[in-house]
């Protein structure tokens, strides 16, 4: 696909998406029977596929890869219009020519996580068992799941080592994760807004979504695909909630207050009188027509299950044990979901460790989703950390 190409889907798009071995948005990579990926949950999966896009030139030496890990609703769209959506990708803040993660001097892989919708194996793919949809046949996946499947797709691209790692909240996850799996292939980590495993209070929140799309009767157990339903209102409300959290109450007294939506009193109804009430309608709409319900499922999941000290004998620092990894830490003042806290429990534990690292946390009223919007700290920081990453290795 060329970048810029909108390209209208005439299906939903992960209909479109599903188990098709070619993908009309992106780069795919099809996994046959002679390489099945294992899963945490236990046994393998196969075949299976991943689609990504590249941004930037791999150099001679093979050393100036940048991989982007992506949170839970986002894909491998970090810098080009997305095709769903027609907006801009959801790291273009970061991500292009000249800017902090520089793609006239890296080359920028990222790709659509396992369990997603966006042309990499999920619930919404063809089981090849069935010819039908998974639904809830997949396997529950994993954030380290997710990361066997990257590495493969490095295998593929012939990347031995990557110069960086980078990407915020589940992203982080997936940072930490390729960090503490595959130490040796990652020259710097940025781990941003994240925690090395799910808090309760985020477990909790996670579940009120689950809930709302399962209580949907158009999910139908899973099976709306099949069935030819989409549980539109529950993956609605279930974004609306979850949208809360990314944000702060700051952010939300700033942009809304109290003020009323195109009227001048209330209207003793429950129409969404609040522009606040307004706004959120609105993200739960575009929202189910951009994400799959049973991929919301599968991937709040796999963050919940995050908890990366439990798979080191509950020590966080023997998951970073002799790490040359360098590693760079950012954290937002208003962010309540994956707290300054999560962040330094991180740091506390690299320094237990012996590794290299740093750590920012930037003064933002604009809550967890700060690492997507414009925030000249942070961008100063990641520039700052991937230039001298860059210049360590001997990349021009
Ligand atoms: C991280 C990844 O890997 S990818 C996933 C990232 N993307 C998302 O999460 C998408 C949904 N999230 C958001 O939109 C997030 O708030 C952000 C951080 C990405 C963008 O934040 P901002 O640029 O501050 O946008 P904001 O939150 O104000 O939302 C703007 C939208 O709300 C709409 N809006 C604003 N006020 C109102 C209102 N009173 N009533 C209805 N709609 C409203 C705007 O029209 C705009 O709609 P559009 O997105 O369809 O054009
Ligand atoms: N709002 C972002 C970040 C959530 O962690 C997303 O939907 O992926």
């Amino acid at each position: 696909m060329a970048e810029g190409d909108t390209t209208t889907l005439e299906r939903p798009f992960f209909e479109a998406a599903r188990g098709e071995a070619d993908h009309p948005h992106s780069a795919v990579v099809r996994f046959g029977a002679d390489a099945p990926l294992p899963l945490d949950a236990g046994g393998m999966l196969s075949p299976f596929q991943i689609a990504y896009q590249t941004y930037g030139a791999l150099n001679a030496a093979r050393s100036n890869a940048i991989l982007l890990c992506h949170a839970l609703s986002g894909d491998q769209h970090a810098a080009n219009v997305h095709p769903v959506t027609g907006k801009p990708g959801w790291w273009e803040t970061l991500v292009g020519p000249g800017k902090p993660i520089d793609t006239d001097r890296f080359f920028v892989i990222a790709s659509n996580v396992l369990g997603g919708c966006l042309g990499t194996t999920g619930p919404s793919s063809t089981n090849p068992a069935t010819g039908q949809p998974y639904g809830l046949d997949l396997p529950v996946v994993t954030i380290r799941d997710m990361v066997r499947a990257q590495s493969m797709l490095l295998d593929h691209l012939g990347i031995a080592r990557l110069l960086a790692v980078v990407g915020g909240s589940m992203g982080g996850m997936q940072v930490l994760q390729w960090a503490a799996s595959y130490p040796e292939r990652v020259f710097a980590a940025m781990p941003i807004a994240t925690a090395a495993r799910h808090s309760a209070q985020n477990i909790a929140f996670h579940e009120v979504g689950r809930q709302a799309v399962m209580a949907d009767p158009d999910w139908r157990a899973g099976r709306y695909l099949v069935e030819g339903t989409s549980p539109r209102r529950g993956l609605a409300v279930a974004r609306m909630a979850a949208h809360i959290t990314y944000m702060s109450d700051g952010s939300l007294h700033r942009k809304f207050g109290r003020r009323l939506q195109d009227r001048d009193g209330h209207t003793f109804s429950f129409d969404a009188d609040f522009q606040v009430e307004s706004y959120l309608r609105h993200q739960g709409e575009a929202f189910v027509d951009r994400f799959d319900a049973n991929s919301y499922l599968y991937v709040t999941r796999a963050m919940d299950y995050f908890d990366l000290a439990a798979d080191y004998g509950g020590v966080l620092a023997h998951a970073f044990k002799g790490s040359r990894t360098r590693f760079c830490l950012v954290s937002f003042t208003s962010d309540w979901l994956f707290t300054t806290a999560d962040s330094r429990a991180v740091v506390h534990a690299l320094n237990a460790a012996g590794a290299q690292v740093s750590f920012a946390e930037i003064d933002s009223d604009k809550g967890h989703d700060a690492f997507l919007l414009e925030e000249p700290e942070f961008s100063a920081i990641t520039r700052g950390f991937i230039d001298a990453a860059a210049r360590a290795v001997g990349v021009a």
